[in-house]
């Protein structure tokens, strides 16, 4: 199938790029690099653009006859969507809605999109259920909410086939070491716990331990990103016009911080300095998947283990210190 990878520079993008060129797929990457890295996609497939280039897109989606869309471009760092929604309802929104007219002018019927269990906001229950209320809590949340909501509206109206994958936290590296996690700033636990491991970092912090949890650190349901690559491929292969699919992509398995932290140390053979801070505004206690349904509607569910997607980053960021260096 020829299909357009928004976003395919960076991290999840990037890990579904491999595994669809892999699996013999045409594809092309779409990225402005604002985050991206330009050696994390192929160089003959990288098309260095913006969503909100509507007649750059309409034009790509003619030239090599796109069937498909996976969208992975947006920004994603839910702090500083609280300090400046505007920057996230403009490139995540009117970006994607762009996005959406172009396929439309084209008749480009499927579209697979990051959504994220932040849509779900504070959970009344754990596992997480599909049909668990959208109540975000904060702007990037509900940036990903509307278009959920979009995508649905396009469908009934437009015919659009959509796959709404809520992510759960992506963690992890490719298996062969050349791609991994490289976010500017980085705010992800895993990578600043190895940074702590390669000396880059005195100590790591653990936002907050009195929640109500048996460690009362933070629980999160932390899945490979080779695992949301596979379930990508997988939802693709179910797609059709007017099809919606919804579903969250996790393991089901909860970790607390400082469960993490543990493994990190197991895996790097490195004791990690750790200090027990403050909560961390916005963060619901638990967030873990109940990935049920996404097993059942595309035959997919996590297989890497805990261990093995930490070894997975250990040996991306001791490799690659300074990331892509770019
Ligand atoms: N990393 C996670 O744990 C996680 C969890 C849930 C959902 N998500 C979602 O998954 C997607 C990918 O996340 P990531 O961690 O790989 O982020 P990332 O920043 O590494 O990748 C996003 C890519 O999109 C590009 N981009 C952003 N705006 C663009 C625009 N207007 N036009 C063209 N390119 C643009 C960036 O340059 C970057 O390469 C995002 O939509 C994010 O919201 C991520
Ligand atoms: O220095 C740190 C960094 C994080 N944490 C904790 O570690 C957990 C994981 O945090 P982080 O890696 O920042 O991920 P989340 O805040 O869970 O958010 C990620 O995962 C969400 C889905 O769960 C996505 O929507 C977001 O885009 C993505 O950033 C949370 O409990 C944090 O409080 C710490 O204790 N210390």
């Amino acid at each position: 199938m020829n299909i357009l990878v928004t976003g395919g520079a960076g991290y999840v993008g990037s890990h579904a790029v491999k595994c669809l060129t892999a699996n013999g797929h045409n594809v092309w990457v779409y990225d402005n690099l604002v985050y991206g890295h330009k050696a994390a996609a192929p160089a003959d497939r990288l098309v260095v653009g913006d969503l909100h280039e509507s007649e750059k897109l309409v034009k790509l989606f003619k030239e090599h006859d796109i069937e498909a869309v996976m969208h992975f471009a947006a920004y994603a760092f839910v702090g500083e969507s609280v300090t400046d929604p505007a920057k996230y309802y403009q490139n995540n929104v009117v970006g994607t809605l762009s996005l959406l007219d172009a396929m439309r002018e084209c008749g480009v019927k499927k579209i697979v999109f990051s959504s994220t269990c932040a849509t779900y906001g504070v959970p009344q229950q754990v596992p997480i259920p599909e049909d668990h209320p959208q109540s975000p809590i904060n702007p990037y949340g509900y940036t990903k909410l509307v278009i959920e909501r979009a995508m649905e509206d396009y469908r009934h109206a437009y015919d659009l086939g959509y796959a709404a994958l809520r992510y759960f936290n992506a963690s992890g590296a490719s298996a062969d070491g050349s791609i991994g996690e490289d976010h500017t700033p980085e705010t992800h636990l895993i990578p600043l716990v190895l940074d702590v491991a390669l000396g880059k970092r005195e100590s790591i912090t653990v936002f907050g331990t009195d929640y109500p949890t048996p460690d009362g650190s933070c629980i999160r349901d932390y899945i490979h990103v080779d695992d949301l690559a596979d379930a990508h491929l997988a939802a693709l292969k179910q797609l059709e016009p007017g099809k919606s699919l919804k579903l969250n992509l996790g393991t089901g398995r909860g970790m607390s911080v400082k469960e993490v932290i543990g493994i990190c140390e197991d895996v790097t053979g490195k004791r990690i300095a750790t200090v027990l801070g403050e909560r961390r505004e916005g963060d619901p206690p638990e967030l873990v998947a109940n990935p049920q349904t996404a097993e059942d509607a595309i035959g997919w569910k996590a297989k890497r283990s805990m261990r093995e997607t930490i070894e997975s980053a250990w040996a991306w960021h001791s490799s690659h210190p300074d990331g892509f260096a770019d």
